[in-house]
């Protein structure tokens, strides 16, 4: 691929992209609507209960990793329907390690979350 200069119009053309995929993301993809009810209540309760920033940081930290892994196993889900919509067991393990993914990505925030909160709520 022939390399081009640095420019601040092909920069905000890419990040344009981005939010493009993010909102369709959100169109396309119900968990997302529960990631982002997940994340509302949050940061609402650690508003409401108070927390160090460091606690914050990790907390951030937790969320972007689901969101992150939510994204990917969308992306490879769409991968392997695009690649064969035929029953195999290959895109099977495949598909069900990206949703392994997302589920060990959101147990990490799981226990974020109570080594956070528990010694606040109890
Ligand atoms: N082409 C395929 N060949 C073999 N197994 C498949 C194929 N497509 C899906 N599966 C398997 O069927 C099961 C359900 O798949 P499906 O894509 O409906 O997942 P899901 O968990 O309902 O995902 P989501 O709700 O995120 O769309 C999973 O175990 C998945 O790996």
């Amino acid at each position: 691929m022939k390399s081009q200069g640095f420019s601040f119009r092909s920069r905000l053309k890419s990040f344009r992209f981005a939010m493009e995929g993010i909102s369709r993301f959100f169109l396309a993809e119900h968990n997302a609507w529960l990631h982002l009810i997940a994340t509302i209540v949050v940061f609402v309760l650690a508003a409401v209960v108070g927390v160090t920033k460091n606690e914050l940081l990790a907390l951030v930290f937790a969320i972007g990793f689901v969101w992150v892994a939510e994204m990917f196993n969308t992306c490879i889900e769409r991968v392997m329907d695009f690649v064969s919509n035929q029953r195999n067991s290959d895109i099977k393990f495949i598909k069900d390690l990206a949703a392994g993914a997302v589920l060990t990505a959101a147990l990490t925030a799981l226990a974020v979350g109570a080594v956070v909160f528990i010694p606040k709520l109890f």
